[in-house]
């Protein structure tokens, strides 16, 4: 069997952490199916910085443009704070999102049965529900130039970050969001503010166009964001699919995940397009959720994002729907049997740490796969 190339990226914070609890995952499926995963590791973020004064060496970058999928903890913490702009953790990730080509980037929300009580809001607007965020992730203000701080000389500074969007990148993240509508729910939201800003003017004719000239069997529906925002919170079970920009993808991400119950919930996939030879993806999967400095080495966070995020690669990489929906499975039970991580402890559930965490949702796999 041909070998299936995984590059792991732990990072900084409760990445680490989380990540043991995926190689665990991965030792098995070497061990037990055969699975032929090969694994390199390498440094990003602040541990990188450390190591070589970049926040991520081009040694590793060339890992990551060679390997099949690539998995991502998380970067930062207050030990970076006062490191140069340029090199501060999270350059590492956004190099690896602009340099592997990585636009779009899938955010599912799903809110397990057994948390519908962990989220903020009544459990009845919760239960049940799942939603796919596809964020744009290589354009926007994240990218555009000019970037700057200039001084004015009057004791005044002026900062600058440019949104840019290109026809292409809007037809290409909404392609997606509609494909995978069409697996699902076959409804799409698009949301940006093109009431206040060109580039949601752009945004929303290139999402009308593309919907008529090739999806015009999904459903599709545009929403001012910060009314979408108000939504997600208000009756998120309207959604289906929500194709986004970087920056508001990020921020009504959040909002999704807390729907979900906690931060720790909640994965994702970053993916490039398809190669023209080979129709192979490069991606990088993560956790929605940071580097957690708050709660970092106390042996507390949930791995389960990082954990969903391996699915997603089992699923998205390498197509092993049926062991993607064996892990998955897993992680339901757990949560099931009442086996709850701080962050989503409710009355009546037994606390365990990440490492119980991540045995309990081993030996369900391992059960599921028996
Ligand atoms: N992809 C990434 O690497 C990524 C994403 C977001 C933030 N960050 C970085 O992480 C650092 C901290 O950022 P932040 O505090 O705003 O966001 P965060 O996601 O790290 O933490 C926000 C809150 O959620 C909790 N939380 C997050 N993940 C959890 C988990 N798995 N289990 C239990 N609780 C969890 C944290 O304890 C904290 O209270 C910053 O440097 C930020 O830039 C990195
Ligand atoms: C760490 C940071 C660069 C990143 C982002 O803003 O995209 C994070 O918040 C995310 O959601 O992946
Ligand atoms: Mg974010």
């Amino acid at each position: 069997m041909t070998a299936r190339n995984l590059l792991l990226l732990p990072g900084d914070g409760i990445g680490p952490e989380a990540m043991t609890e995926v190689r665990k995952i991965i030792a098995y499926m070497n061990e037990a199916q055969g699975a032929g995963f090969v694994t390199d590791e390498g440094l990003v973020g602040g541990s990188a910085y450390d190591a070589h004064g970049a926040a991520i060496s081009e040694e590793d970058m060339a890992k990551a443009l060679s390997a099949d999928a690539v998995l991502f903890g998380a970067v930062g913490g207050p030990k970076w704070d006062d490191v140069p702009y340029e090199v501060r953790p999270e350059a590492g990730l956004l190099r690896l999102r602009k340099d592997l080509e990585l636009f779009a980037n899938l955010r599912p929300a799903i809110c397990y049965p057994a948390l519908a009580n962990a989220s903020s809001l009544k459990p009845e607007l919760v239960e049940g529900l799942d939603i796919l965020i596809v964020r744009e992730l290589t354009g926007g203000v994240y990218f555009g130039e000019p970037k700057t701080i200039t001084d004015l000389g009057n004791g005044q500074k002026r900062a600058i970050d440019t949104q840019v969007y290109d026809t292409y990148e809007i037809e290409r993240i909404s392609a997606v969001a509609f494909e995978l509508a069409r697996t699902r729910g076959n409804r799409v939201c698009s949301m940006e503010k093109r009431n206040v800003m060109k580039s949601g003017v752009l945004w929303n004719q290139v999402v009308t166009a593309t919907h008529k000239e090739k999806f015009s069997d999904v459903k599709l529906d545009h929403m001012l964001a910060d009314a979408g925002g108000m939504q997600l919170v208000r009756a998120p079970k309207q959604f289906d699919v929500i194709v986004t920009d970087n920056l508001f993808g990020d921020m009504l991400s959040d909002v999704a995940a807390m729907l979900t119950g906690s931060l720790g919930m909640l994965p994702s996939a970053s993916l490039g397009a398809p190669d023209a030879k080979t129709g192979k993806r490069k991606a990088l999967y993560e956790p929605v959720h940071g580097s957690a400095p708050d709660i970092a080495g106390t042996g507390v966070a949930n791995p389960i994002a990082m954990i969903a995020s391996f699915a997603m690669c089992l699923r998205y990489s390498f197509n092993m729907v049926a062991e993607a929906d064996r892990l998955e499975k897993a992680i339901a039970n757990v949560l099931d049997k009442g086996i709850r991580t701080g962050d989503i402890m409710a009355e009546g559930c037994r606390q365990v740490g990440t490492v119980e965490m991540g045995d309990a949702i081993l030996a369900e796999f391992q059960a599921l796969s028996a």
